[in-house]
Formats: structure tokens, C-alpha cells, sequence
């Protein structure tokens, strides 16, 4: 059960919104769509939904083309919400699981799951205008899994919620992958990515700049975080050589190095100036990553 895209591109009019962009996503996977604004993310999300056509490529479901009228494999929580606000929310999930050919009693029942899970058993017959951002956001996210898609897309899906709530949803997220389901997510906060995916896709202007499993990005990344916390001053350690950035931080400093040998010449270098707290050589953040990959040309 893999999603495949193939040199997909697509055109508006002059301008090339996703270009030669290949992927595969296979099945339990989670995978992290990242860019800029702009980048060609929604452009990507709704090629593969079939709301728009391809200029060129191939979009394939377990070697076959998706037939949109059929098929009932995909949900899609979009990012631009979009409830209908003055049904109430068992109208409007009922009128959507029927679209998907499920029967009302079976919408229900699992409606009823779902804001359990929720804690907000009560929305049931609330209108969706009545309820809070963060909670209609809980409703379109019922809305796009309530027919157990195979393949499950998410625009932003954090985005607007509290860090309550993002945990709530984060574990929403990761049971439906265990049952069995495939995830594309975009997010522009990269520490939900880090945290939840084994693979992912940095686009710019529509075209991969990165592109492979996290772990593997991180190591070929070569640079490392060094955070040093100290009594004394770091500001020398600004023109150090090998050191590529330099970020004052509570306590003391986070440096960007170029390879791990430096961090040694930093101790030695820091050896008689005092007490040092912190010591400590990280892996790079998919933040520090993004701003390398993607921050240059930044829009
Ligand atoms: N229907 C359209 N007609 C013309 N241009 C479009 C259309 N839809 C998208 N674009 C352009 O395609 C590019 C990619 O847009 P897209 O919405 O896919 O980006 P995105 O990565 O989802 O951005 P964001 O993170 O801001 O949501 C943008 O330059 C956008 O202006």
C-alpha cells in the first residue's frame, strides 16, 4: 500500500508551483511535508486528492491510479477548515460519512469514540459555529478520519491549537498510523515534525531540497550544536575557528560547529576559564536544517 508520486509538476499558467517532484510513502508511515509559504505544499496535497490535475507525472496508490469517484482510501483534513457552521456537528459528520458510504449507525458510533477521546462528548448536538477554533479543528479531524481512510492527509493539522490540545491530537494522529494508515502531515513548526516522523521532504519553490529518513538528514547534516554554559564570558568563542554560528543563550552560549573534532579544541580552549556547567554536543535540529536548506532564499 504505497503512495507513489512520480515527476509530478504542476503549472500556473508562467508559473511552476511543484516541479519533477517524486515520493514515496509507504504504508504505517509518517511523513513530514515541509517548506516555506508557498512552496507548493496545499498544490502537492491536492494533486494527490484529485482536486487538481497534474501538468505532469504520475500520482499512484499500490501501482494503480486513484479512482476519485470510487474511492473512498483518502482523508483530508485541508487547511483551510472548512465546517459548515450552522449544522450541528452529528449533522455535519453523519452528511459527510454518508458521502463515504458508511451507514448512519456505524457514523455515530464512531463519532461518539471520537469525542470521547476528545473529552467533548457534549459537542454532539452543539452547532459547529458554537464551538471554539481549536475545537472545530478536533470536529474537521474526526471529519477526515471518521471512514478509516488508508492514506490520511493533514494541511497544518497544529496549527491554532494549545499544547493541550497538540498532544491530544498528536496521539490521535499516531493510533490511526498504528491501525494501519499512511500520513502526510505539512507543518511549518518543525519540533511536531521532529518528534513524530521517520521520513520527510523539504520543498522549496517546488522543488526537494531534502529529501530521505530524519536520522539519516541529521547525520549527513555533518554540522553540530554545541551548548556551553559557563560563569565566564563565551564571546571569544564567536571567531573561533570551525565554529559556524554562534547564538547567546540564558547562561551561556549554542554554537553551530562544523564537525565534531572542534568541540574538542573548544574544551581544551576553555580549560582555566572558569566553571563550566554545561558541556553538551547535539544533533542538529531539523530547524537549524530547514534554515540552511531553505533559509537562504527565504520569502
Ligand atoms: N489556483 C492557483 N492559481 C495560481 N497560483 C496558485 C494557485 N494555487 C497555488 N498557487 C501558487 O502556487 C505556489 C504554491 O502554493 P501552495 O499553496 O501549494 O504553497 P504551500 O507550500 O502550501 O504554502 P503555505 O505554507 O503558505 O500554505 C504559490 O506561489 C501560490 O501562489
Amino acid at each position: 500500500m504505497t503512495l507513489l508520486l512520480e515527476n509530478v509538476t504542476k503549472r500556473f499558467g508562467e508559473h511552476t508551483a511543484v516541479n519533477n517532484l517524486s515520493l514515496e510513502i509507504p504504508e504505517r508511515e509518517m511523513f513530514g511535508f515541509l517548506g516555506g509559504n508557498g512552496a507548493g505544499k496545499t498544490t502537492t496535497f491536492r494533486m494527490i486528492l484529485g482536486l487538481l490535475d497534474k501538468s505532469a507525472g504520475e500520482i499512484s496508490w499500490n501501482g494503480e491510479q486513484i479512482n476519485y469517484e470510487k474511492s473512498n482510501i483518502i482523508g483530508y483534513l485541508p487547511e483551510e477548515r472548512g465546517l459548515y457552521p450552522k449544522l450541528k456537528v452529528k449533522e455535519q459528520i453523519i452528511y459527510l460519512g454518508r458521502l463515504r458510504g458508511m451507514k448512519k449507525q456505524e457514523i455515530v458510533s464512531e463519532l461518539e469514540k471520537w469525542l470521547e477521546r476528545f473529552k467533548v462528548p457534549e459537542y454532539m448536538d452543539k452547532k459547529v459555529e458554537e464551538l471554539s477554533k481549536g475545537n472545530q479543528q478536533k470536529i474537521q479531524f474526526i471529519s477526515a478520519v471518521i471512514h478509516k481512510p488508508k492514506l490520511l492527509i493533514l494541511d497544518e493539522p497544529f496549527s491554532g491549537l494549545d499544547p493541550v490540545n497538540v498532544e491530544m491530537l498528536k496521539e490521535a494522529v499516531l493510533d490511526v498510523k498504528e491501525s494501519g494508515t499512511s500520513i502526510v502531515f505539512s507543518s511549518h513548526q518543525m519540533d511536531h515534525v521532529e518528534e513524530m516522523c521517520e521520513h520527510l521532504c523539504i520543498l522549496q519553490k517546488g522543488k526537494p531540497v531534502v529529501q530521505g529518513a530524519l536520522r539519516k538528514i541529521k547525520r549527513s547534516f555533518g554540522k553540530k550544536n554545541l551548548v556551553v554554559h559557563a560563569d565566564e564570558s563565551l564571546e571569544f568563542l564567536k571567531e573561533f575557528p570551525g565554529v559556524v554560528n554562534y547564538k547567546k543563550v540564558m547562561d551561556g552560549c549554542k554554537l553551530q560547529i562544523e564537525e565534531e573534532a572542534v568541540s574538542q579544541e573548544i574544551l581544551q580552549a576553555l580549560q582555566g576559564k572558569g566553571f563550566i556547567r554545561k558541556f553538551e554536543l547535539e544533533e542538529p535540529s531539523l530547524n537549524d536544517i530547514f534554515i540552511e536548506k531553505v533559509g537562504a532564499s527565504y520569502e
